[in-house]
């Protein structure tokens, strides 16, 4: 990560004076990166994980499992393998995992989800705390799937943090019914440890709806990758049902893509202003939910292209509004919730109901910040109606949630006088943000994350030796 420079508590967002032309290098995936980091720690061999992203969020999965014995060595690396896969690199030295331990999970989904079961492995008390939003988000699911599949924790009965697991050192697993409607991370969490326990799992979602489908396929293709058999609704299998068999992780090398989700205020960037951004190293297959942002902003006005250097997407200036199904692609809600402000004709953003329990309920907070400026948005039982309006400045405030200061951030390209109410929230998944942004508005025709990008990967994280 580079210094960043003290940020203003309202940061002026960069109003576009011109159309912006810039190739962007975005910092590794979220997502990928914070299954890599599990499926590591639980291998039977030590492994590598090249580029990860660097931001709040991993550090605190990556200060977690070390909490739990586990060593993770930062390091930089040369190339391996002959796919240019210098960098920043993970080295992951898996060991007996024990507590007592305090795991910090922030507010992050992956790490309040994923480690619970990770840590019924343990051997000795793992407590789970973190930020006030932790409290609120939903974790009961998991608590009572652990439970029957053989957990002892020790939690006050809400569904939620903070909590304590008391590790056996192993878990027996076995059948277990989830309703994940709430969230994907549910399942994935399930699925991600699953190989360690003695029976493996057989997870029965059971609600009505299960958002994020990209999400679980990621954790599939990583696991699998990871050496596990992982039987699937996709590949024959009965409708939500996953199953996992028990038998040892394998050491891997694996490259973290750049994460797409980050790469949407640069694209939209280019569709506001008429200009053209190429982000490198776009995944030629891959299963983010960003690769959505394909389709999703050609519709609203753009075009684009996948070539050697990248995804090269163009925009004309003219924003069309949409009406589309977010289920699977809920976190991109906030940046096309922005762009549909500034469009030429109204939106609707439907099967996101389960926004309200993300970093805030973001239904609510985007209805009240657009409006804020002037815009005229409702929200609806499953998303967002909106119907554009001139905006003018004002501040717009956050919630401690990252996508809600790049979604500020997008609008201020084309009001003046926005101000983002903490923007170093972007700290969350993306801690350049700020300076990546005053770069592509600076007329940089190159704009850097700081971690290293580049070379090919495969469906989330490429798989060497
Ligand atoms: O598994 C993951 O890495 C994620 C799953 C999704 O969660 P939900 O299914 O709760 O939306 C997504 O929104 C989140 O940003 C990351
Ligand atoms: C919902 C998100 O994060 P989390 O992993 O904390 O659920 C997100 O990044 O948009």
């Amino acid at each position: 990560m580079t210094e960043t420079p003290a940020l203003p508590a309202l940061w002026p967002a960069p109003l576009a004076e011109a159309a912006v032309h810039a190739t962007v290098t975005v910092p590794g995936s979220k997502s990928v990166t914070n299954r890599a980091l599990v499926l590591a720690s639980l291998a039977a061999e030590p492994g590598w994980v090249r580029r990860p992203l660097r931001s709040r969020d991993s550090q605190l999965m990556a200060d977690a499992l070390r909490a739990m014995g586990v060593g993770i060595e930062e390091t930089v690396s040369s190339a391996s393998g002959g796919d240019d896969a210098g960098g920043e690199a993970w080295r992951i030295i898996p060991a007996a995992l024990h507590g007592p331990a305090t795991v910090d999970v922030g507010n992050a989904g992956t790490v309040m989800r994923f480690l619970p079961p990770v840590a019924t492995l343990a051997a000795g008390d793992i407590r789970f705390d973190g930020d006030p939003r932790s409290y609120e988000r939903p974790l009961g699911q998991v608590i009572t799937a652990l439970r029957t599949l053989g957990a002892r924790i020790d939690d006050d009965g809400r569904g939620a943090l903070p909590l304590t697991v008391q590790g056996g050192g192993a878990l027996e697993g076995g059948v277990v019914e989830i309703d994940a409607t709430n969230s994907s991370q549910f399942v994935s969490a399930l699925l991600l440890s699953a190989p360690r326990f003695n029976q493996g799992v057989e997870v029965r979602h059971v609600g009505t709806n299960l958002p994020s489908m990209p999400h679980i396929r990621m954790t599939v293709e990583m696991l699998r990758a990871a050496g596990a058999q992982v039987d699937t609704p996709e590949a024959g299998g009965e409708k939500d049902v996953w199953r996992v068999t028990p038998g040892a992780l394998l050491g891997r090398d694996m490259i973290v893509e750049p994460d797409l989700s980050n790469a949407q205020p640069f694209l939209a960037a280019a569709l506001i202003t008429g200009g053209t951004v190429t982000v490198r190293d776009w995944p030629r297959r891959t299963t983010q939910p960003g690769d959505a942002l394909r389709r999703i902003f050609t519709e609203m006005g753009g075009s684009c292209e996948l070539t050697d250097a990248g995804l090269v997407f163009t925009g004309t200036g003219k924003i069309h509004g949409i009406d589309v199904d977010l289920g699977e692609v809920g976190e991109l809600t906030p940046g096309i919730a922005a762009v549909a402000a500034l469009a030429d004709s109204e939106s609707v953003l439907r099967g996101v109901q389960h926004l309200r329990l993300h970093e805030t309920d973001r239904l609510a907070a985007l209805t009240r910040e657009i409006n804020a400026l002037g815009g005229d948005v409702t929200e609806t039982a499953d998303g967002l109606h909106i119907r554009p309006r001139p905006l003018h400045g004002g501040t717009f405030h956050t919630y401690d949630d990252h996508r809600m200061a790049t979604a500020g951030a997008v609008i201020g390209l084309a009001v003046d006088g926005v101000l983002i109410e903490n923007v170093a929230t972007t700290a969350k998944t993306l801690p350049d943000f700020p300076a990546m942004w005053a770069e592509l508005l600076a007329g940089d025709a190159a704009v850097s994350g700081a971690a290293v990008t580049g070379g090919s990967a495969g469906p989330g994280a490429g798989a060497g030796a």
